[in-house]
């Protein structure tokens, strides 16, 4: 394993979560660093600086608003000028040399760069939507790394990033602490909230959903109820560990869609102690409670909504993340894998382990699919014949893990990922062997 601390840091506390989504946690590296009473002393306590990171505007519903206080060893402002850097592989929306595109598309994994990439280098664009200076739509990546980030840390001023590793583990170390996040985990970091990525193998790969628009919230439950689907127990956040290191370190942000670079005399990781809502956090997919039908039909997918970032069209989300877990499938007379559709939403599909149960094969871990808005998908031709056909016993699907990121705007791919040579060029093959079976 890659070492979780880098020389010359002390980390504060073991690891460890506070549990609640959006809970107003609170959390200190050192006791007595977390003023009481007040946010703001006239002087913090050990000589920290205080600092309030907002990820909302000041007069949002008290439902919606998000904001942490900061206990630092130096503020944040103390910092030189950024310098923008390139990218190669690395786009925001509106994404100007793609196409929106209505044809179905499918991709093998991304391969992994040629030369040795940490999380920020080996970030690779599939497509995005929206407007990222208007903070609404999304970007769509994957992550590959071979390395970890040493004396480098990275930003997101566009948008706060979902992370969903498929390939290795990562140790996200944060400004508010650290989050060790497996396959089959999720992560979030908040707006603007810096961290470095460290690799626990030798290799890292995972998809990542950057959501310029509000943050992501638990979806409503409706008739379901008080409980189910993900319940806010089970999100995990960091306790308070700081870095107090005196040394050059590259800060890397995205803003306005590009990459600037300033490089620190210290480590911006220096938060001591922290309260508030707004950070980074982790779920664990396998606390997802799934919903079902124990009666006939196979429901609309918004049942399987993990997170769901609201747009200002109510129902209609900027982005929903939702996961196909394993679940049991026990539909009477009824297709009980998802039907033909043609959708508003965008779906685009990535793959964790297993197989997917719309797709017999092509849809590998790593992989990914597109499906824009009113593109016309569902069972490949051999996943109808068998379920069209089988015996319906109670059937579990297991030992696997397929996700969607849905949008309400259509994704527009990048030229690099449309050209891709992992792309699939026969994927409309999929569907060409389903026969003509009219009687009438
Ligand atoms: O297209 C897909 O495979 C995703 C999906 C799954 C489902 O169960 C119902 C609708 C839907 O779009
Ligand atoms: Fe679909």
């Amino acid at each position: 394993m890659t070492s979780t601390i880098e020389p010359g840091v002390r980390a504060g506390t073991e690891l460890a979560y506070l549990t609640g989504f959006g809970n107003e946690h609170h959390s200190e590296a050192v006791p007595g660093a977390l003023p009481v009473g007040r946010n703001s002393p006239q002087r913090a306590p050990l000589g920290l600086y205080a600092e309030q990171h907002s990820a909302t505007a000041f007069t949002e519903p008290r439902a919606h608003n998000r904001r942490s206080w900061v206990y630092r060893i130096r503020p944040s402002a103390a910092h030189p000028p950024f310098h923008p850097i390139e990218h190669p592989t690395l786009r925001s929306a509106p994404v100007t040399d793609g196409l929106p595109d209505p044809n179905r598309m499918r991709w093998d994994p991304v391969p992994f760069p040629g030369e040795p990439a940490d999380f920020v280098d080996g970030l690779y664009t599939i497509g995005a939507t929206g407007n990222v200076l208007q903070r609404a739509g999304i970007g769509i990546h994957v992550y590959r790394a071979d390395r970890s980030m040493t004396g480098r840390c990275f930003a997101d001023a566009d948008g706060e990033l979902l992370l969903v590793p498929e390939l290795g583990g990562l140790m996200v170390h944060t400004e508010y602490g650290r989050l060790r996040v497996e396959p089959g985990e999720i992560a979030v970091i908040g707006r603007g909230v810096r961290f470095r990525v460290d690799l626990l193998g030798d290799r890292a790969r995972g998809y990542v959903c950057e959501n310029y628009g509000q943050p992501f919230t638990l979806p409503e439950l409706g008739p379901i109820g008080a409980n189910g689907l993900a319940n806010p127990r089970d999100f995990q956040y960091p306790v308070a560990a700081f870095e107090d290191r005196e040394a050059t370190v590259e800060v890397v942000q995205k803003f306005g869609g590009r990459l600037w670079a300033a490089e620190y005399d210290h480590s911006p990781l220096d938060v001591v102690a922290w309260h508030g809502n707004h950070a980074a956090y982790k779920y664990d997919t396998a606390r997802f409670n799934v919903m079902g039908t124990v009666s006939y039909d196979h429901p609309d997918p918004s049942i399987y909504t993990v997170l769901t970032s609201p747009s200002e069209l109510s129902g209609q989300a900027n982005a929903d993340f939702v996961v196909f877990a394993p679940r049991w499938l026990v539909g009477e007379d009824t297709f009980r894998p998802p039907w033909y559709h043609r959708n508003v939403m965008s779906e685009f599909m990535g793959l964790v382990k297993g197989v997917y149960d719309a797709k017999a094969e092509g849809f590998v871990p790593g992989g990914a699919s597109l499906h824009n808005m009113w593109s016309a998908h569902g069972p490949d031709a051999a996943t109808y014949a068998t379920a069209s056909t089988q015996e319906l016993v109670p059937q579990k699907i297991d030992d696997t893990l397929a996700f969607m990121f849905e949008t309400r705007w259509p994704v527009v791919t990048t030229d690099f990922a449309a050209s891709a040579a992992h792309r699939q060029p026969g994927y409309d093959e999929v569907w060409r062997g389903i026969r003509r079976e009219f009687t009438g």
